[in-house]
């Protein structure tokens, strides 16, 4: 059953999370594994004359909302609803909040969300902000920011005394088991899902991430309220720098992420071989395999990505492919972690090579460096030629 928490978490202005711990879901957006789950965070701004509510929940939760906010508020006294980004799994929940109200409220957003809310509920009546607009609400100034791609064209955050509400900007998986960062344990075991969540969700718009850092910069952030995870009243700074450091694909010394599938064993072998030799050079290799009894999830060899220092794919030659899995893996990261990092790949084949053509296609017009093709047939293991890419790599690195 989904946890679900209605908290004040702030006295002035007076601000209230309301957090669902959604442990129902196995894939986001239809895709990425997260058996850690992911919360749905809104936020409710009492103030005088004006309640405000800023985002919402996912429309199967749409009855626990109602629920929870009208622990807080009547619905009906609600005089605003912000919508910073109109994905459903923020704001499914309006419709039903809508009638709950069952009066005219102004609903703000950007230009771009106008339109989403029209094409997926209907809602025409919305009040449109501009970039840096500012509005005076109960007696305070909401600052609006366009932050587009971040995660969508609508993409904005609002400012408010200090405070930003940025909806997927600062977002994660995981139910952290504190609303706050003030539990550093909780902090870290939360930030590599942060991670997984930057890189699944937001990767293939990494280079706005940047942008909306640089946007983001010139305002004084004391709190950081994001729709997914955790807040961040201590040091809000901390998981900006972490979402710029995702971004830019800082890397972690001597972390090689290493990928591949073996049917019968064959690449297994020729990577068991390179390993080791990366192991005797200093390397720290984190492994993924596919085979019959194994199938690493997606989601986390994306989240293993952006730190490491370069990346060594193992695949066997299939119908003049690559492995199938592979290929889906290839395709995810040169979509959502496509970094300058060096690159190695073997390949093995039965009869023909094909690895230089087929994962040379992949990887043509992308960021990554390749240092090397090394082809081999069936059990023929070449050690010689293993060692000799993973001495490329090392010299490479340094
Ligand atoms: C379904 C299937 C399709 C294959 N297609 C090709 C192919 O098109 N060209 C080729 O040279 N080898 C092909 N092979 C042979 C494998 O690439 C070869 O046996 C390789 O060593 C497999 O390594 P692995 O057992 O570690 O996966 C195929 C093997 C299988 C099972």
């Amino acid at each position: 059953m989904p946890k679900i928490w209605t908290e004040r978490i702030f006295d002035d202005p007076e601000i209230y999370i309301l957090r669902i711990d959604d442990d129902q879901i196995k894939y986001f957006e239809a895709v990425w594994e997260i058996p850690e789950g992911i919360s749905y965070n809104a936020y409710l701004v009492k103030l005088n004359g004006a309640n405000v509510l800023i985002d919402g929940w996912k429309g199967n939760y749409a009855k626990e909302f109602i629920d929870a906010l009208s622990k807080i508020v009547d619905p009906k006294e609600i005089t605003h609803i912000i919508v910073n980004h109109t994905e459903p799994d923020h704001s499914g929940s309006l419709p039903a909040t809508l009638e709950a109200i069952g009066h005219n409220v102004e609903i703000i957003a950007s230009n771009f969300g106008k339109r989403l809310l029209e094409g997926f509920y209907g809602i025409k009546d919305v009040t449109v902000v501009k970039d840096g607009e500012e509005r005076e609400i109960g007696g305070k100034k909401f600052k609006f920011v366009m932050t587009p791609w971040l995660h969508w064209p609508d993409t904005m955050v609002t400012y408010l005394d200090g405070i930003l509400f940025g909806c997927d900007v600062g977002g994660g998986y995981l139910l952290p088991e504190t609303l706050d960062d003030s539990n550093e344990s909780v902090v870290e075991r939360y930030l590599p899902h942060v991670t997984k969540y930057i890189v699944t969700v937001i990767g293939h718009y990494k280079n706005y991430i940047l942008e909306g850092a640089e946007k983001l910069s010139s305002l004084e952030i004391k709190a950081l309220l994001p729709g997914h995870g955790l807040i961040w009243k201590k040091d809000p700074q901390r998981l900006l720098n972490h979402y710029v450091s995702v971004a830019k694909g800082d890397p972690k010394k001597g972390k090689v992420t290493v990928i591949y599938d073996s049917m019968y064993g064959f690449v297994e072998n020729v990577m068991k071989k390179a390993i080791d030799s990366l192991k005797e050079k200093g390397f720290t290799p984190v492994v993924y395999k596919f085979s019959d009894e194994e199938r690493p999830a997606i989601s986390e060899i994306l989240k293993d990505i952006p730190d490491s220092e370069a990346l060594i794919f193992g695949v066997s030659t299939y119908e003049a492919e690559i492995h199938p899995l592979m290929r889906f893996t290839f395709l995810e990261i040169i979509d959502k972690a496509n970094y300058e990092k060096p690159v190695l790949v073997f390949g093995v084949h039965g009869w023909a090579p094909s690895v230089e053509r087929t994962a040379g296609e992949l990887l043509k017009e992308t960021k990554f460096r390749i240092l090397s093709f090394t082809e081999i047939k069936g059990s023929n293991m070449d050690e010689k030629k293993i060692e000799e890419a993973i001495s490329l790599l090392k010299k490479e690195l340094g």
